[in-house]
């Protein structure tokens, strides 16, 4: 089997952002692009247990659906995402990249959710269970505008 390793070749690491290191566009990507695929580590639960769940480590892993043979179960896994799938931050309400699990390639398709302009950070959704504390979450607290609260004077 052969995996095509889609990339866009516009982005750069930039080291000292609010959030670390982050993933930052030097030109405009368009909406549907697929920006990066980024091949993963899957471990499995002794290995996530004894040792990557106590080192910097846990902070860089996804869950990945195991399948259980013909059966319609599966084990929620840990795997590590190679590559600049562990480069990408988190934002709650600006995220502009989304990113798919290919099961059976072993890759995350990570793709522009909407145009990307120039100079932007590449953001992804880690979900709502997050294990540090949101920059985001301190910029509303100093008063910054909360997106969600502006969608939702919208609907009424
Ligand atoms: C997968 S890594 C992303 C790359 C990371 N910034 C780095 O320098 O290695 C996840 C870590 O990035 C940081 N991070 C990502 N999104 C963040 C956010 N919205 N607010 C604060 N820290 C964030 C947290 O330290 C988190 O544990």
């Amino acid at each position: 089997m052969t995996v095509p390793l889609q990339r866009v070749g516009c982005l750069e690491l930039i080291l000292d952002t609010p959030r670390g290191r982050g993933v930052f566009s030097t030109r405009k990507i368009e909406a549907g692009t697929v920006v990066d695929t980024a091949p993963v580590i899957i471990l499995n639960k002794e290995q996530f247990d004894n040792y990557i769940r106590h080192s910097l480590l846990q902070h860089y892993t996804y869950n990945w659906p195991m399948g259980h043979g013909t059966t319609r179960k599966y084990t929620i896994h840990q795997a590590i995402a190679l590559g600049l799938g562990s480069m990408f931050n988190h934002s709650s309400w600006r995220q502009n990249v989304g990113w798919k699990r290919d099961l059976g390639k072993e890759v995350i398709v990570y793709t522009a959710l909407r145009d990307i302009a120039e100079g932007e950070e590449l953001l992804i959704s880690y979900g709502s269970h997050l294990t540090f504390e949101d920059v985001e979450a301190a910029r509303l607290e100093e008063g910054e505008e909360d997106v969600t609260d502006v969608l939702a004077r919208i609907d009424i």
